[in-house]
């Protein structure tokens, strides 16, 4: 009988050691090299910050409590009981005075400066020449890590998203917002502002009144139309809840990004507002994702031949399906996402910058007087805008063009580097928060005369090439630039001039007294009050 030697270490248990024993290294030699390479670009980071001027800085906190705004009015340091107050009641600073706070600080400083939000470092941009590099830039066209607040809402859609799928995606939807729908959905736009105009002439006997609540009515029926492709009934007392919402979660995305003490999920949900995020959007995705089912199911009867067209597939819920259930080019939860964006990014913009409007043609009668006549003169006879006729809308096209540039929707757009990239004023590392202070350069003097003053004719064409493009820059631009300009122009026009025709409108609210915030867009605190004199 043989006997066989059994090993002392069986040979299976070396082989996994050995093998261990690479990972082991591998590893070791990873997070070495990833550590190494961290420090690297965090040194780098801190000695670019150091080689900027801007305001004194805290331990951890950098400058970030200098938007923790005191209750009781502007304070620029916050006290230790306030810090105390944060960590019970997150969302117990108000956010309304944020706006002055951070346009205060832009204005103190030099026209490049740095700025800490606890531990990210955020340079500021002012100067246009740095706009036109950054904006142009692939190593900028990342959304700053702030734009993750917008997430529960809009997923990685086309506001929020970077990178490939948020480019591919972006090309897609770019035609189908540019193309033949324009006219299917200018019929759209005079319908709901004819409504709208009737609804505000009834309010004539109760004097001054706020126009935005009728605005956003009226552009929520015009976006549920040419958006989801859905008739809106918003103006008739419909979609209450989605209107609310809607405008509760823009309200929380704004107050978010600028506190972050609420940026961590596991903070921001056991607040009151974290609780209110997930109600609204519980319904608001509801709507969305039904107007999805709705329109596949349409899709697919049509394919089959059980239905025919009642009109062209040009709404763009109705394109893009078209286009995903033949390319597979998104799924069901990005198409959610992206057409929520496009909404979003249609509807608050339009209802906003139409109210401005209306409140600047309202304190300034002559300029109103002269759009008045523009309107009746191209329009004739007709009852409503049609495409020839807005090209010739030219001096209405100045006045929106004016409250753009006092009003930018987006005053702040950031954005984080991939690379290192030479700007006239400085040298940005990777990994960096770039503010452009658009907001802070429409008002500049060093461009504009009197930059207070609302004069539509700053863009006569002669006097708009004296000016850096990048002067102006109401839609951004390059290659994160508005998808919607053209469908923005062509709305406005539509409602300002269905309005102004026949309304005369009177405010008794000055300059001076209009007082901004931010909410996902820049809005007037006091309201947009105004009467309508027959
Ligand atoms: C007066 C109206 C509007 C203004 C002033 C405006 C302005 C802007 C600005 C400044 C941006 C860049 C934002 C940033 O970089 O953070 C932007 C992006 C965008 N806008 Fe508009 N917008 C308007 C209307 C519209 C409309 C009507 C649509 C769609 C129908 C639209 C769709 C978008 C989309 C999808 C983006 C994201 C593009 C990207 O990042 O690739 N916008 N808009």
């Amino acid at each position: 009988m043989s006997l066989t030697r059994v090993p002392l270490i069986p040979e299976d248990f070396l082989s996994v050691s050995v093998l261990a024993l690479i990972a082991g290294a591998l590893a070791a030699v990873y997070l070495w090299t990833s550590t190494r390479s961290y420090f690297r670009r965090r040194y780098a980071l801190v000695k670019f910050a150091r080689s900027l001027p801007g305001p004194p800085t805290l331990p951890l906190l950098g400058n970030a409590l200098e938007f923790a705004v005191n209750p009781e009015g502007k304070s620029s340091r916050v006290p230790l009981k306030n810090i105390i107050i944060i960590y019970y009641n997150p969302s117990f600073f108000p956010h309304e005075e944020t706006f002055d706070r951070v346009i205060d600080i832009i204005k103190n400083n030099e026209k490049t400066f740095r700025f800490w939000l606890g531990p990210q470092l955020v340079v500021v941009l002012t100067d246009p020449r740095d706009y036109e590099i950054i904006l142009g830039s692939p190593k900028a066209s990342y959304k700053d890590p702030i734009y993750r607040m917008m997430e529960p809402a809009v997923g990685q859609g086309l506001v929020s998203g970077s990178g490939p799928r948020q480019r591919t995606h972006r090309k897609i939807v770019m035609p189908m917002l540019n193309g033949r729908a324009l006219t299917t959905y200018l019929k759209c736009f005079n319908i709901h502002s004819h409504y709208c105009r009737k609804l505000m002439e009834d309010t004539i006997q109760h004097g001054e009144f706020d126009v935005l609540p009728f605005l956003t009515n009226c552009t929520t029926d015009m976006m549920l139309e040419t958006i989801f492709g859905i008739s809106g009934a918003a103006q008739r007392g419909g979609y209450k809840r989605f209107v609310h919402y809607s405008d509760r979660i823009y309200e929380f995305i704004h107050l978010r990004m600028f506190k972050i003490w609420l940026h961590p999920d596991f903070i921001f949900e056991r607040t009151e507002m974290g609780e209110e995020q997930r109600t609204g959007l519980k319904i608001i995705h509801g709507i969305v994702d039904q107007a999805i089912a709705r329109k596949k199911r349409e899709h697919v009867a049509l394919a089959r031949g059980a239905i025919t067209e009642e009109r062209p597939r040009v709404m763009l819920l109705e394109q893009m399906i078209d286009h995903m259930m033949k390319n597979q080019s998104m799924d069901d939860l990005e198409l959610r996402y992206q057409i929520y964006t496009v909404y979003i990014a249609a509807q608050d913009t339009i209802a906003v910058i139409s109210s401005f409007t209306l409140l600047m043609l309202a304190m300034h009668p002559g300029i109103q007087e002269k759009v008045r006549e523009e309107v009746v003169e191209v329009l004739g006879g007709s009852e409503d805008v049609e495409e020839v006729h807005l090209s010739d809308f030219k001096y209405l096209e100045r006045v929106i063009r004016e409250t753009l540039r006092l009003f930018p929707i987006a005053p702040l757009m950031v954005r984080r580097t991939t690379g290192v990239i030479e700007l006239e004023s400085c040298t940005i590392p990777e990994n960096c928060s770039v503010v452009i202070a658009a907001f802070r350069t429409h008002r500049n003097e060093e461009y504009w005369d009197h930059p207070e003053e609302f004069n539509p004719d700053r863009f006569l064409p002669e006097n708009c090439n004296k000016r850096h493009p990048f002067s102006y820059i109401p839609f951004s631009g390059g290659l994160r630039g508005c998808v919607g300009q053209k469908f923005a122009i062509i709305c406005l026009k539509t409602i300002i001039a269905n309005l102004v025709r026949s309304c005369r409108f009177e405010t008794s609210v000055k300059m001076e007294e209009i007082k901004l915030k931010m909410d996902i867009s820049i809005r007037s605190r006091c309201g947009y009050r105004m009467k309508i004199i027959k």
